[in-house]
């Protein structure tokens, strides 16, 4: 029966990328049979039910229409591997917390891992593809484990780095602006890309599948992500000169967007940005940079880091400064904790250090969010901040989690907007004003909400990059 299918493909690790965009190639070529293999039981199990292990708009619907005809979702890892001619490693890449280049370097143990797996069992030649983001020349440590084998056997390694930003996987994967795939320059790495580009193929159109070599692949990845983070932390540091003279962010995001060469995307001022990747691959990328000895463009990448950094760390202060320089004992209501909307992700997310900030202000905080569990949030802010409940006294009564919006507004001194959910533009403000404490003050963390409204209902609105009018008198 397998003899049925044009090509076989496992991946290793079912996570926002291996889950997403196996599902796609799944739904986009029913003669492939794809199957996404994982260590955790528990992410498995929930791949085979309704209830996804992540929330992302459009994916349910696919994976329904596929799964169980020709995608599948095991933990069978060794027998996924024997079957495939082509094996994917999406595993996670995250930054190395101690040892050599801790807080910079990316971890790649668990691509070593899965090289080492696909050595183990492989009965039969694979291309092995990198999906996971790593280092440049990462491929050269999987190509020398893989050619470990006495097998006699070939595995051809290729980089296929993903490009999909979460909350719009499907739509990126539907329609990618490129798909990039790297291969060695020799007669077995050309065919393998041949075979990867020939799935690809099949719904995107051919002059946007790129090949290179495989260092450029695996660089590009880390490149795209850095000049993207470069953006919003450029605009970030306008927002602050901004609410120093009166200029509007906003205006000059779209003055200077429209500039062709500039193009208006990425231009958003926010409270920082979060999300597994943008910090891990630039600091990936300064220790690269450190590596191989060129300081100055580490220092260089280094300083989009540090100026996201000082716009979350700005963000809270000005909620402090604006609140008469205490929030001590006061209800705060944190409106998003994902890191953007459309998601229920909340690794690096900036509403855990607005949220770690306030608590050491000792204000009292209701969180808000519509996809985000007490468990992500304290997990992820054990994680990356250090700070736990269980042995932190008092930290879990000072932090409630709301069941909605208006309960984690009612009685409040201070609203925040930490991620820009649709759903924050429809509230009743009207209702919400009346059940908050006065002054209400509203901080506007993503620019989402009318400013001038709220301030006629008679909220203080202060917002990222917007003139304050009772700062300038000739506004
Ligand atoms: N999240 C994104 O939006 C995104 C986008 C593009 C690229 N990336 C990159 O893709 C990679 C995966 O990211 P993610 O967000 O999907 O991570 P994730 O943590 O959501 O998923 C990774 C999965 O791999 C599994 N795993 C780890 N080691 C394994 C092994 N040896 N065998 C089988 N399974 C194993 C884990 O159990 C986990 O379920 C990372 O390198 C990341 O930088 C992520
Ligand atoms: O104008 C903007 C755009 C984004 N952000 C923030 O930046 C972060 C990242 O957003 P986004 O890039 O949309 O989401 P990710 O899912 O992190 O996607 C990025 O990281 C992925 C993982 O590598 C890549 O695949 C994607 O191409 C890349 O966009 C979020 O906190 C956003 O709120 C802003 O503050 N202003």
């Amino acid at each position: 029966m397998s003899d049925d299918w044009d090509l076989k493909i496992c991946c290793m690790g079912a996570g926002y990328v291996g889950g997403p965009t196996m599902a796609v190639i799944a739904k986009q070529c029913p003669k492939i049979r794809v199957c996404v293999v994982d260590l955790s039981q528990k992410q498995i199990d929930a791949w085979n039910t309704d209830e996804l292990p992540i929330y992302e708009p459009g994916l349910l619907e696919v994976v329904q229409v596929c799964r169980g005809k020709n995608l599948f979702f095991s933990t069978d890892i060794d027998a996924e591997i024997q079957k495939a001619d082509v094996v994917f490693i999406s595993v996670n890449t995250p930054t190395k917390t101690q040892g050599i280049g801790a807080g910079r370097a990316a971890n790649i143990k668990n691509c070593e891992l899965c090289a080492r797996k696909i050595v183990e069992v492989s009965t039969t030649n694979k291309i092995v593809v990198e999906k996971s983001t790593v280092p440049v020349r990462t491929a050269q440590a999987i190509t020398r484990v893989l050619k470990s084998n006495e097998k006699g056997l070939e595995f051809p390694v290729l980089s296929n780095p993903e490009f999909l930003a979460e909350g719009t996987a499907m739509a990126d994967l539907m329609n990618p602006d490129r798909v990039l795939i790297g291969g060695q320059q020799n007669e077995a790495g050309l065919k393998a890309a041949q075979t990867l580009v020939s799935v690809y193929a099949n719904w995107v159109p051919r002059e946007q599948i790129l090949t290179t070599n495989l260092w450029s692949s695996e660089l590009s990845k880390l490149v795209a992500n850095a000049f993207l983070a470069q953006r919003v932390s450029s605009i970030n540091s306008i927002s602050a000169l901004c609410e120093a003279t009166g200029a509007d962010v906003l205006e000059i995001s779209r003055a200077v967007g429209m500039d062709a060469r500039i193009g208006n995307r990425f231009l958003q001022p926010s409270v920082g940005f979060g999300g597994s990747c943008f910090q891990k691959d630039i600091l990936n990328l300064v220790y690269l940079c450190e590596t191989y000895g060129l300081d100055e463009c580490a220092t260089y990448w280094n300083q989009v880091i540090l100026m996201n950094d000082y716009q979350k760390k700005r963000f809270s202060e000005k909620i402090v400064a604006k609140m008469f320089n205490t929030v001590t004992g006061k209800k705060i209501a944190l409106m998003g904790y994902a890191f953007k909307k459309d998601t229920g992700d909340v690794r690096e997310t900036p509403s855990m250090f607005v949220l770690r900030d306030l608590i050491q202000e000792q204000a009292k905080i209701f969180v808000y969010d519509p996809q985000v569990s007490r468990e992500d949030m304290w997990s992820e802010m054990d994680y990356t901040c250090g700070v736990n409940h269980q042995n932190t006294p008092g930290l879990d009564d000072a932090v409630v989690t709301a069941t909605d919006p208006y309960q984690a507004c009612d009685g409040a001194h201070a609203m925040a907007i930490l991620t820009e959910w649709d759903e924050f533009k429809t509230l009743d403000f009207d209702r919400i004003y009346k059940s908050m404490a006065k002054p209400a003050f509203l901080f506007d963390g993503r620019n989402l909400l009318d400013h001038e409204k709220l301030r006629d209902m008679g909220f203080e609105v202060h917002a990222i990059g917007k003139p304050d009018p009772t700062a300038f008198t000739d506004l």
